[in-house]
Parts: C-alpha cells; sequence; structure tokens
C-alpha cells in the first residue's frame, strides 16, 4: 500500500540483466514537491530505477508505485503523469524542432493544439531556455548538443508532469543553462510536481536537491535531509571502502611546467569569423582547462587543437625534436601523438553495435597487428585489462554489446582507449559528464600521473568546480576567442565565473543572481 503522503514508492525491488544485478531489493521514498536526487557510483543501479519509474523496464519483482499505479509501460507512465529525460539526448535528428517536441506527444499533449500554437510555443520555449530565436521547422541535425538537450527538456515539461524524472540531464548544459533548468525545476515543485534528478555534478545538486537517496550495488545505503547533502556525506555512503582522494594543490608544479618542453602550439588561431585571433602554448606535464558559456568558441578550439577542424586563421603546431610540425588533419594530429575523446558519445564516441572490447581495441588494432595482418588479440587484451583495473571500470564480459554498460562506465570506456594510446597529448571534450566523484577524482590522478610522466592535457569542462586544484591554467572563452587565461591559484569560482561573464575582474558569485535573474 501506498502512504498518501508519498508520491513515489520502490520497495525491495530487483533486477537482473543476464547475470548482473542491477537492482537488489532497492527502497525509495519520494514525497509531492520534492526534488529528490538518486546518487551512486557508475553502475549502482541509477538509470535502472528511472527506466522502472518511467515504464522502460519492469521490475523482476518488489512493489513499484507511482500515484498508486504500477507504470508498465511508457505510454502508461506518461498517462499517469511521469515525464523523464533521459541520459542519452534523444531527439530524432531528421525531424524539426517542432515535430521533436511534440513527438509522442500527440493523442494526449497536441490535442486542442493548432500547428501554429505548436510552432508558437516551440519558439517561445526555445527563445526562454536558449537565448536563440529558432526556427521552428528547422531539422534539429545541426543543432549543439546543448540545444538538443534543451529540446528534450522542454518536450518533457510540455508534458505538465506530475513526476519530471531527469537523468544526468543537465550533464551537456553549462552554467547559465544549468541555472535557467533550476528555476524550472523549483517552479514544478512549488506547483506539487516531484522532481527526481540523477547527477553525478555535486555541486549542483547540493543547490538544488530537498533530499538525496544514495545507491550502492543496487541497494539504498542512506538518505540525507537538507544540511545534510555534502560532498563528503555521498561519497562516505557512496564508496565507503575507498579512500578519499584529494588532488592537493602542491601537486601543481609551475616551475616544471614553466621549464617543460612546448607539445603543442597555436599561433594567430581565429575559431570563427570576425573573432580576435589568439596564440596559445601547451607544454609536457602541463593540464590546460578550456571553459565559457556554451558556444563561445571553446568547443570549436578543441577540435582545432585536436587537428578535427582546420582554424578558421593561424596555425597549429606539435613540437618534436626541437622543430615544429604543423597539424592540419585528424591523420597528422594522430601521428603526432595527439588523442582526442568526444564529448558526444552517443555520436562520436561509441560503437552501438560494437562490444566493449571491440571499443576499447579499435584505435589500438594498428599497433598490434601481427604478421599477415592478423591482429593480435594477447597484448590488446592485457591492455584492456589494465585500463579497466586503472579507471575501475564495471563491465561483464568484455563480449557484451557497449550498450550494456551504464553510461559513466562507457565513458570510461573511451577514456580507456585514449590513455591506451600511449599519446603525447590528450585532448578531453568534458570527459566527466555523467561519471560519478570517486571516478572523476581517479581519473584526475591518472591524469595527474600522465603529465608528470611528460603527457600534456588540455581538458574542457562547463563545470568549474572540476578546474580547482586540478589544472594548471584555463582558457576562458568569449565570443570566438580567448577571453582570459588565469593561471595557479587564480583559478577560483569568481574570478572563473567573472571571466566568463566578461568582466576583468572578479566579482561575486554569480550563480544565485543569475537564478534570481531567470
Ligand atoms: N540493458 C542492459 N544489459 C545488461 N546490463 C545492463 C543493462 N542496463 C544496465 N545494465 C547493468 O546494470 C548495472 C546498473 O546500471 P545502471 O545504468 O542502472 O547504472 P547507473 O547507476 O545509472 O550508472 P551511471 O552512473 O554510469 O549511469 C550496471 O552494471 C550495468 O552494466
Amino acid at each position: 500500500m501506498q502512504d498518501a503522503k508519498e508520491i513515489v514508492t520502490v520497495r525491495d525491488v530487483r533486477k537482473r540483466f543476464g547475470e548482473t544485478v542491477a537492482l537488489d531489493g532497492l527502497t525509495v521514498t519520494i514525497r509531492p514537491g520534492e526534488v529528490h536526487a538518486i546518487v551512486g557510483e557508475n553502475g549502482s543501479g541509477k538509470s535502472t530505477l528511472a527506466k522502472i519509474l518511467s515504464g522502460v523496464l519492469n521490475a523482476d519483482s518488489g512493489e513499484v508505485k507511482v500515484l498508486g499505479e504500477t507504470p508498465l509501460d511508457p505510454i502508461q507512465a506518461r498517462k499517469i503523469g511521469v515525464a523523464t529525460i533521459f541520459q542519452e539526448v534523444l531527439v530524432a535528428d531528421n525531424l524539426t524542432i517542432v515535430d521533436n517536441l511534440f513527438a509522442g506527444t500527440d493523442t494526449l499533449w497536441r490535442r486542442g493544439r493548432s500547428p501554429a500554437d505548436a510552432r508558437r510555443q516551440s519558439r517561445e520555449m526555445l527563445l526562454r531556455f536558449t537565448g536563440l530565436d529558432l526556427d521552428p521547422d528547422m531539422p534539429v541535425r545541426n543543432l549543439p548538443l546543448s540545444v538538443r538537450q534543451w529540446i528534450v527538456i522542454a518536450r518533457a515539461l510540455l508534458c505538465n508532469p506530475k513526476v519530471l524524472i531527469l537523468d544526468e540531464s543537465s550533464a551537456a548544459l553549462d552554467l547559465e543553462a544549468t541555472a535557467k533548468l533550476h528555476v524550472e525545476i523549483r517552479k514544478l515543485r512549488d506547483a506539487g510536481c516531484c522532481i527526481v534528478i540523477v547527477t553525478h555534478r555535486i555541486a549542483e545538486l547540493i543547490r538544488i536537491t530537498d533530499r538525496a537517496t544514495v545507491l550502492r550495488d543496487g541497494k539504498t545505503v542512506g538518505e540525507l535531509v537538507g544540511k545534510e547533502i555534502t560532498e563528503a556525506n555521498l561519497l562516505a555512503l557512496m564508496s565507503p571502502k575507498r579512500s578519499l582522494q584529494e588532488i592537493r594543490p602542491e601537486t601543481r608544479n609551475p616551475a616544471r611546467i614553466a621549464a617543460g618542453e612546448t607539445a603543442l602550439s597555436g599561433s594567430r588561431i581565429g575559431v570563427r569569423v570576425g573573432a580576435a585571433p589568439f596564440d596559445f602554448t601547451l607544454r609536457s606535464g602541463e593540464i590546460l582547462g578550456v571553459t565559457g558559456l556554451d558556444g563561445q568558441g571553446q568547443s570549436h578550439f578543441l577540435r582545432v587543437a585536436a587537428g578535427i577542424l582546420p582554424p578558421f586563421s593561424g596555425r597549429i603546431a606539435a613540437a618534436e625534436g626541437g622543430a615544429e610540425r604543423p597539424i592540419s588533419s585528424l591523420a597528422e594530429a594522430s601521428d603526432h601523438g595527439i588523442v582526442y575523446v568526444s564529448g558526444d558519445r552517443a555520436r562520436e564516441g561509441i560503437f552501438p553495435n560494437l562490444s566493449i572490447f571491440e571499443n576499447f581495441a579499435i584505435a589500438l588494432y594498428r599497433s598490434c597487428f601481427g604478421q599477415f595482418g592478423w591482429i593480435r588479440n594477447g597484448p590488446v587484451d592485457a591492455l584492456y585489462q589494465k585500463e579497466r583495473q586503472r579507471l575501475a571500470i564495471r563491465a561483464g564480459r568484455a563480449s557484451n554489446r557497449i550498450t550494456s554498460l551504464s553510461g559513466g562506465n562507457q565513458q570510461k570506456v573511451l577514456i580507456a582507449r585514449a590513455l591506451a594510446a600511449e599519446p603525447k597529448v590528450i585532448v578531453l571534450d568534458d570527459p566527466a559528464r555523467g561519471v560519478d566523484l570517486q571516478t572523476k577524482r581517479d581519473l584526475y590522478i591518472q591524469l595527474k600521473a600522465f603529465t608528470a610522466g611528460g603527457g600534456a592535457v588540455i581538458y574542457l569542462s562547463s563545470e568549474i568546480e572540476e578546474f580547482f586544484d586540478f589544472a594548471d591554467r584555463v582558457m576562458v572563452f568569449r565570443n570566438g576567442s580567448l577571453f582570459r587565461t588565469l593561471s595557479g591559484t587564480e583559478i577560483a569560482e569568481h574570478a572563473l565565473l567573472a571571466a566568463m561573464f566578461g568582466h576583468t575582474d572578479d566579482i561575486e558569485p554569480l550563480v544565485s543572481k543569475l537564478e534570481e535573474a531567470s
């Protein structure tokens, strides 16, 4: 029986996938009018829970009730009032914005809405969320990841849900956009809706949630309320056996980096028409952060640095044996030891039809060919085992499809692939997206070890907390160009935020102001 004060009841729920136990007697209670976070390490069962509440999966046993009913399929879940925004950004690339927004809602939500109304509403919503006046009839194919993410969010909001589930939904959003999403979440909460958030962005979670349930190995291991929701408490519950590994500021070594050789450089780089050109240097041993509000040129710069796109103007060069080797293609970048890990995992990262092992090994086969072109699996297998351990990848059989892994574990496979190629420079586009807190720290430690061995890292993130005590310098982009580079102790919230919003001096924290203004 469901208590009247409960909107979602999950009691002793079990769910297996073959040999893998995803949920092992899970119990969660969610009340109306609360923002409830579901937290846990990669593979702890969060998305499985989200899918069960959305009717995408059914529990093997146990009780699942949402407003008194058990969601058995997605259509029924929607009728009960559940709207879910899944981890992967699910849009139909060839359909228009308006069709994507109203896709699957034709019978319930579109009724009584004329095509002109739907277009107007699409335009207004996206203008409010993204600040862009987008033609509702344009296909979503060429829109940036963040706009596609907003389309998915807007689609869920249009359903007027009673239970809104966000599974890593802010992961593709920048700071300003996340503040806007929080405003929408609070509005829904105040109207009595309950919001279930699955996120690894701890700073954000602390800001927005009323209650957090922590999962470990498919079980509930604790519930935190209000002020109890702190990073230390969450970590202690999520992975009590693993020591809290801190990245200490003293691991930064400005003198060593200044003396390091240039690994990659760019002169008079222009990443878009009319934007001011800039120079940059990446030294061996350095972690160079890259950030900016969405669409300020930083993602483009990353692709230029990795040889994926040519710069609009200027040139990029890798240093080798004291000489400069120009980079103008991916092949040249790869020849000079530069590897790239895309942030758009679903589109550019994984090969969904291949196994976990094949996804890991695909870039390594070139170096592991035996006589007559036979692939020597042995060395690759040894590397796979090493990298799997190094990044604590939770995977069943290596021959299972990569899509059987949780989102965070898929991301770890991509990072493992990059590290195993023994590059000189790793260019990472938001690599910690969807990766749990402990693994993030493990990743920072791996990257520190990589740079201590002479490697160099370019690391893009929209979550500025990632750079603290980690990056040696941070390039902040604005209006398609480099606005300011911060180094050492300058890398702190005020200064980063100020630069992102175009101020040259530090200013008071902007996040609360942004949320007030929205
Ligand atoms: N379709 C599937 N087939 C096989 N195994 C699966 C499938 N879906 C999930 N699993 C396994 O179930 C476990 C729980 O996965 P789930 O996606 O719920 O984790 P999660 O906590 O959401 O992780 P993440 O933070 O990485 O997204 C994992 O071990 C995962 O590999």
